[in-house]
């Protein structure tokens, strides 16, 4: 083991992930605890237990943070302030930041020593230009923080930093959350969701864009907007349009097996998936490299096959058996289709360790001395 150790602890919609990294980057550790059966409180304390049993001490907290708003769009030391200052956002993301800010306010009481360092899940871009951001509503509408932010940034980062010669790339994070980004020379140009994650394409759960007037259709008769929120957060998507599955194999497989119901929710879901990555080849003038990733992009060969059997007139032509994680494309393919493996966990890792060098390169300390001395700000901590 090399230098300080960093946990990065990623809460998705789905599954809560962490992994304990060294200086060198090499992973140490990484466990994964599902959800929605855990609450970010009791995940966290399962983290510690089993950090514990490795014998690793932490000496700084990465968290990934899905929304940072329109101020925070990079990396940030977590404090007191920036804690109330997320609260303040928490209409800008209701799915995600409560548990979000729950799992930091239980690793910082766990680790109140060492740094917590916040990453954005909506920093990659903020590279985005007015046309791509700007939502078609007034000023005064836009004033208040609506805009298009874009998620899934951790995970794009990730392809952009491990996948040489992406060129014009479009990224398909299909995950707990499914979104489409557009990347050129390695930045954000487009991607489906907006203001919210809830918003693009459907999700597992989520419906994606809807006529506006269908949520006041239903205002009109009586739902409130708690009701609506549940509609569109939660019992929306694929799941909404299968019956409540939320399992993409059990969907692909009762799809297979003939199940109407399942049949339509993976054509209008692989469509909308297929459409957009299209109409991004409009935006990047072309399509060099289409990337899949997230528990649906690099599980689902059957959800992958759908969507690049509607792409084959741009060149997409895949090897329907080849492995994955890898370069799935046919040989002599006009575009690289390649399925990557998500790692928010180590784009965070780095990001903590950029933020907080030079403190991070002092030894941690080892087993007892909360509080002690070390280097400033950087101390060490036993776990569990
Ligand atoms: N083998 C598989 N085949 C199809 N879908 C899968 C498979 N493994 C995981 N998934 C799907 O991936 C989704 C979760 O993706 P993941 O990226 O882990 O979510 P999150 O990070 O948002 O919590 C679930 O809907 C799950 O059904
Ligand atoms: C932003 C988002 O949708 O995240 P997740 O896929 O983890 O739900
Ligand atoms: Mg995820």
């Amino acid at each position: 083991m090399r230098g300080a150790v960093v946990l990065s602890v990623n809460p998705g919609s789905r599954s809560l992930k962490a992994a304990a990294h060294d200086g060198s980057g090499a992973r140490l550790w990484a466990h994964r605890v599902p959800r929605p059966t855990a609450d970010p409180g009791s995940a966290v304390a399962e983290i510690v237990r089993r950090l514990a049993s490795a014998g690793l001490t932490v000496s700084a907290v990465a968290h990934r943070v899905v929304h940072g708003g329109p101020v925070h769009v990079a990396p940030e030391r977590i404090d007191d302030e920036l804690v109330a200052d997320l609260r303040r956002l928490v209409d800008f993301a209701p799915l995600h930041l409560p548990g979000d800010l729950d799992s930091i306010e239980a690793a910082r009481a766990r680790w109140p020593d060492v740094p917590h360092v916040a990453c954005f899940d909506t920093a990659f871009h903020a590279t985005l230009a007015p046309a791509a951001h700007r939502l078609p509503v007034p000023d005064g509408v836009t004033a208040l923080g609506v805009r298009r932010y874009g998620f899934h940034g951790l995970s794009v980062q990730h392809v952009v930093d491990t996948v040489p010669g992406l060129g014009r790339a479009v990224v398909a994070h299909l995950g707990g959350g499914c979104s489409v980004t557009a990347v050129s020379g390695g930045r954000s140009v487009q991607t489906s969701m907006s203001f919210s994650p809830t918003g693009g394409l459907p999700s597992v759960s989520r419906s994606g864009d809807l006529d506006p007037e269908v949520l006041l259709f239903l205002l009109d008769r009586g739902w409130t907007a708690a009701d609506l929120r549940g509609l569109v957060d939660r019992s929306s998507g694929l799941a909404g349009m299968s019956g409540g599955v939320t399992d993409v194999a059990e969907l692909t497989a009762r799809a297979a097996a003939g199940d109407p119901d399942c049949r339509l929710a993976l054509e209008v879901f692989t469509t909308a998936v297929a459409t957009t990555v299209a109409g991004y080849t409009a935006v990047l003038g072309g399509l060099d490299t289409l990337v899949f990733s997230g528990g649906i992009g690099e599980h689902s060969a059957p959800v992958r096959a759908a969507v690049t059997d509607r792409l084959r007139h741009l060149g997409v032509l895949v090897h329907p058996t080849a492995p994955v994680p890898g370069d799935v494309s046919r040989h002599g393919a006009p575009v690289r289709t390649l399925v990557v493996t998500a790692d928010e966990e180590r784009v965070m890792d780095r990001a903590a360790r950029e933020l907080l060098a030079p403190a991070l390169r002092a030894p941690a300390l080892s087993a007892a001395a909360p509080g002690g001395a070390g280097a400033p700000g950087v101390r060490g901590r036993p776990v569990g």
